[in-house]
């Protein structure tokens, strides 16, 4: 453990250096939300995933094919502080930064909204079922990397936070609520997060038919392509849907879970069944991809891929024994797959971060409510973007 101060000097000296490096902090309040761990490789070579069987901090884009970059730990130094989230930085402000000039806003806006209803027509004709179509949006900012980064892990506890950096990406940054996959030995946990509403004092909140539907396309497809994978062996269980807060935003969530019988279970089987889901692509998975790549007019690139430790083998300690005096502590070590996927992210360029956003698209969908989702999205970035 190095104090913060320390450990933010390390990542700059990264960035100078261009050498690649990740820094983040795994979600939730039971797993230690303060400690915020990095890997700084020692030199500046590319390192990319070949079938899942390495070990490291995994980056991957939308498009899988083009290939996921890893952080190996063997060429890594690791280091580790404490940084408190603050209680009074969670409310996220609304913050509007006076960029990109209106004209072009409106422009983005009437985009967007022809984009949703060619989805809607395209639906109307039963090719689809559901599509998420997303645009980035560009907007000056005033701090450096690092500043944004310390507002992050400030404001966003409930959310997977990071900051990648790689020559070969440039810096990205992001407070993610979705969990892709954790695995420990045979058992693994995901899950289905869909629909959106503005977080307004209370999580007991009300969801109209179009959300509730939005997220139990995501939620039937991610148990039919496991079910598929899992050919009946082991089990799955799937929570009742419910809400969940993302910073500014109320989401829909069902907690999926199951293990696998250790001979049948192959890593990147398991990933290739979740990637991309309904709750980024679409349904059915390849016409809703082949519309997202034809029509949303842009790159996504690592926004909706995933990233997180892959096979990295994690030391915990725990008491032997609370009653005992002398403290003694065991250390167990296991290997943890924590994958997310790389939603409320950000693309640093020098003065101007590029935002994405992006919603879900069913037949029950509204053009002009679909653009106020995407501009709701976005505070969660911009929020941490200014002093
Ligand atoms: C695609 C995004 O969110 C997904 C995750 C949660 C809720 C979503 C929705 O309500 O549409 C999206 O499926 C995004 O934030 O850019």
């Amino acid at each position: 453990m190095i104090n913060s101060d320390e450990f933010f000097v390390k990542l700059e000296e990264q960035i100078e250096k261009g050498f690649p490096f990740v820094a983040y902090r795994k979600p939730g309040i039971d797993e230690n939300p303060e400690y915020v761990k990095a890997l700084l490789q020692q030199d500046a070579a590319t390192h990319k995933v070949a079938d899942y069987s390495e070990s490291g901090f995994v980056f991957s884009p939308f498009e899988v094919e083009k290939g996921a970059f890893i952080i190996p730990p063997e060429s890594s130094e690791e280091i580790q502080t404490e940084y408190y989230f603050e209680e009074d930085h969670k409310d996220v402000k609304k913050v509007d930064p006076p960029f990109p000039p209106n004209q072009l806003r409106k422009q983005a806006r009437v985009e967007h909204e022809d984009l949703v209803q060619k989805a809607l027509d395209t639906i109307k004709e039963g090719k689809l079922r559901k599509v998420v179509l997303s645009r980035t949006e560009s907007v000056q900012h005033q701090l450096k990397v690092i500043g944004i980064f310390k507002n992050m892990l400030k404001k966003y506890n409930t959310a997977f936070v990071y900051l990648w950096f790689h020559p070969a990406t440039g810096a990205w940054l992001g407070a993610t609520p979705e969990t892709l996959l954790q695995v420990e030995r045979n058992k693994f946990r995901t899950m289905a997060l869909a629909g959106t509403q503005a977080f307004q004092e209370s999580t007991d909140v009300e969801w109209g038919e179009k959300e509730k539907e939005e997220q139990q396309i995501v939620t039937d497809a991610i148990l039919e392509n496991l079910q598929e994978l899992n050919s009946g062996a082991g089990s799955i269980k799937a929570s009742k849907p419910y809400t969940s807060r993302a910073g500014n935003l109320l989401h829909l969530r069902t907690d999926i879970s199951g293990t696998f019988h250790s001979n049948s279970f192959n890593l990147h089987d398991l990933i290739k069944a979740l990637h991309p889901t309904p709750a980024v692509c679409g349904l059915p998975k390849e016409p809703a991809k082949k519309f997202i790549l034809k029509n949303e007019g842009y790159d996504r690139e690592f926004y909706t891929g995933f990233l997180g430790e892959l096979n990295l083998k994690t030391e915990t300690k725990r008491n032997s024994n609370r009653r005992n005096q002398e403290n003694q502590a065991y250390v167990s070590i296991s290997k943890q797959t924590s994958l997310y996927v790389n939603l409320r992210c950000i693309k640093l360029e020098a003065g101007v971060a590029n935002l994405f956003v992006g919603g879900g698209i069913t037949a029950g969908s509204n053009p002009s409510l679909e653009w106020e989702e995407t501009v709701n999205k976005s505070h969660t970035m911009k929020a941490v973007l200014v002093k």
